[in-house]
């Protein structure tokens, strides 16, 4: 097992270049939580670092206090051997770090030179040809092969990462922080980014990745740090740290000791009327006519990169996009079309892939945002009795493993990953009849993953059915049934059992490989769960 205890800071030898990023000593609270408590962090020029560690670790609040948005309440951080610049001096900070969001910072309607620019001239008389000339020779410099005219919204989204970073780069910085970078991004696009960022470090750029993705970690980095409970647990080479023992020091237990919580088994009954079952559900421009009958005890996944028409096929059952053909049912009762409080009142539990936009008021309480959907069942005659509100939030808490300080604390004190959770909370506090949550554990750490992953097949064996919208792999494991979607289309059926080759290659719309179910025509006839039954 690697050392409990972070090593001293590292001293540069005589010809070794200062420190990238040195962070030493941080101490950061929010209120009574202590975020960071000591921690410390050394990246190295030109040198990919991970920093892992559970949801509410401290990973955003050590970002927030190294790009000078969180002042520490004790603690150093110095730039190439230089003290960091004074708290607020937002120049001074741009040329040292940048940070890469999943949310890309790039103004979508404005052209790749506009956002490269954008904010850079205050004051002055803008010549937009120079302007032009000078994103061009930008991009060149950084090998980033994109049209400076092209409006942002056009452009793949690691493309617009690349943006991102020509830009931070232009400021000056030499350091670049990556927040779950990936997340939006298929296989092609990670390669692509990654390709790019080694490229970047050959020229001496360090990042700062931060991710839940750890196979990503030893993909891309040669160095990670570990953080939990706001303590630096670790420092270690990559290569030296098996990922057992990696997990082992982000949740404190034993190598291995962590376990699947769920197992996916075909234990429908095919006898059963199915709870959802949708008929030449279309929506233009998105997936084609769909048959679809989800059984109770059933988990579905619908499997698909980011223009699969998997996400639209989720948001058009829950009621947020309106279907151009065909119908959805639940329980024999049609749902009415393009309607969130119908499809709601029909039993249709929804997380969605989106939790800013689509989940949560910040500033109400975690027991607030758990139910506000079931406020009619927390009372009589529509009253709210707040005890009923905290001992759901309670039993929520344990059973996804929110960290929090009580179902009272706001959700906007939560670290994101939390936040997540508490809006899957949400979603069961229905006991929905169908449960349809699209990328659920986008987000969640690696432990928490099978707690919530546990809690869906769970809602399932009790009689529900449920569908899960993803391309992440460990998402689908848990599922009874895939179905991979391409361009609209389902290009192939897995019961449980599929290997990550062959439903990797379907969801690139490569499925005539080995293992194939792949069914041509499969929209009208196969993927439908039994429709021979019919
Ligand atoms: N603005 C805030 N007010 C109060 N508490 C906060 C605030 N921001 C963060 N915290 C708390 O600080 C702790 C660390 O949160 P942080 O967001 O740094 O975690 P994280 O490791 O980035 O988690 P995640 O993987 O979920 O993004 C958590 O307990 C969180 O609740």
């Amino acid at each position: 097992m690697a050392p409990e205890h972070p090593a001293p800071a590292p001293r540069a030898a005589a010809d070794e270049p200062a420190a990238a990023l040195h962070a030493h000593g941080i101490v950061k609270r929010f209120g009574p939580t202590r975020a960071l408590d000591g921690v410390g962090l050394t990246v190295r020029p030109g040198q990919s670092h991970a920093l892992v560690g559970r949801n509410g670790a401290g990973k955003s609040t050590l970002v927030g206090v190294v790009t000078g948005l969180h002042r520490p309440d004790a603690g150093t951080v110095t730039f190439a051997g230089a003290p960091a610049p004074a708290f607020g001096d937002r120049a001074g900070w741009q040329s040292k770090i940048a940070c890469v969001y999943q949310k890309s910072m790039v103004v979508p309607d404005l052209t790749v030179a506009e956002n490269l620019f954008l904010n850079r001239f205050e004051g002055e008389r803008i010549r937009w040809s120079r302007l032009r000339r000078r994103a061009a020779d930008l991009l060149a410099e950084y090998g980033v092969n994109v049209d400076p005219d092209a409006r942002a919204r056009e452009l793949p989204v690691e493309q617009r990462q690349f943006v991102e970073i020509a830009r931070a780069l232009s400021f000056g910085a030499r350091l670049i922080v990556l927040d779950e970078p990936t997340a939006q991004l298929d296989a092609r696009g990670i390669q692509r980014l990654f390709t790019k960022l080694r490229e970047l470090q050959s020229q001496g750029v360090a990042f700062l990745f931060i991710s839940h993705h750890l196979q990503e970690v030893y993909d891309l980095c040669t160095t990670v740090t570990v953080y939990r409970d706001a303590r630096q647990i670790l420092t270690a080479s990559v290569a030296d740290l098996p990922k057992d023992e990696l997990v082992a020091a982000m949740t404190g237990e034993r190598p291995g000791a962590s376990t699947s919580s769920w197992r996916a088994a075909t234990r429908a009954t095919t006898a059963a009327e199915p709870v959802l079952v949708t008929r030449g559900l279309a929506l233009d421009g998105a997936f084609e006519p769909l048959d679809l009958a989800v059984r109770p005890g059933e988990v579905l996944g619908v499997a698909g990169a980011a223009a699969s028409g998997n996400t639209a096929l989720g948001e058009t059952l829950v009621g947020m996009r309106r279907a151009t053909a065909g119908r959805v049912t639940v329980r024999g009762r049609t749902v009415r079309p393009g309607s969130v409080p119908h499809a709601l009142d029909a039993g249709i539990g929804y997380i969605p892939e989106d939790r800013h936009r689509q989940g949560l008021v910040p500033e109400r309480s975690v027991a607030e945002n758990a139910t506000l959907t079931v406020t009619d069942q927390l009372g009589p005659w529509g009253t709210v009795l707040p005890s009923r509100t905290r001992e759901f939030a309670r039993a929520m808490i344990s059973s996804l493993d929110i960290r929090t300080q009580g179902p009272e604390q706001p959700v906007s004190g939560l670290s994101g990953g939390n936040q997540q959770k508490v809006v899957v909370a949400r979603a069961l506090a229905r006991k929905p009849a169908v449960l349809v949550a699209v990328r659920p554990t986008a987000g969640v750490d690696v432990k928490s993953k099978d707690a919530l992953l546990g809690v869906v097949r769970q809602v399932a064996d009790r009689g529900s059915a449920a569908v899960i919208i993803s391309d992440e792999l460990d998402d689908l494991r848990v599922c009874d049934r895939v179905l991979a979607l391409f361009h609209g289309r389902v290009v192939a059926q897995y019961d449980s059992g599929w290997s990550d080759g062959e439903l990797v290659a379907a969801m690139e719309g490569m499925h005539g490989g080995e293992g194939r179910h792949g069914v041509d025509g499969m929209n009208e006839a196969g993927a439908n769960g039994g429709e021979g039954e019919r």
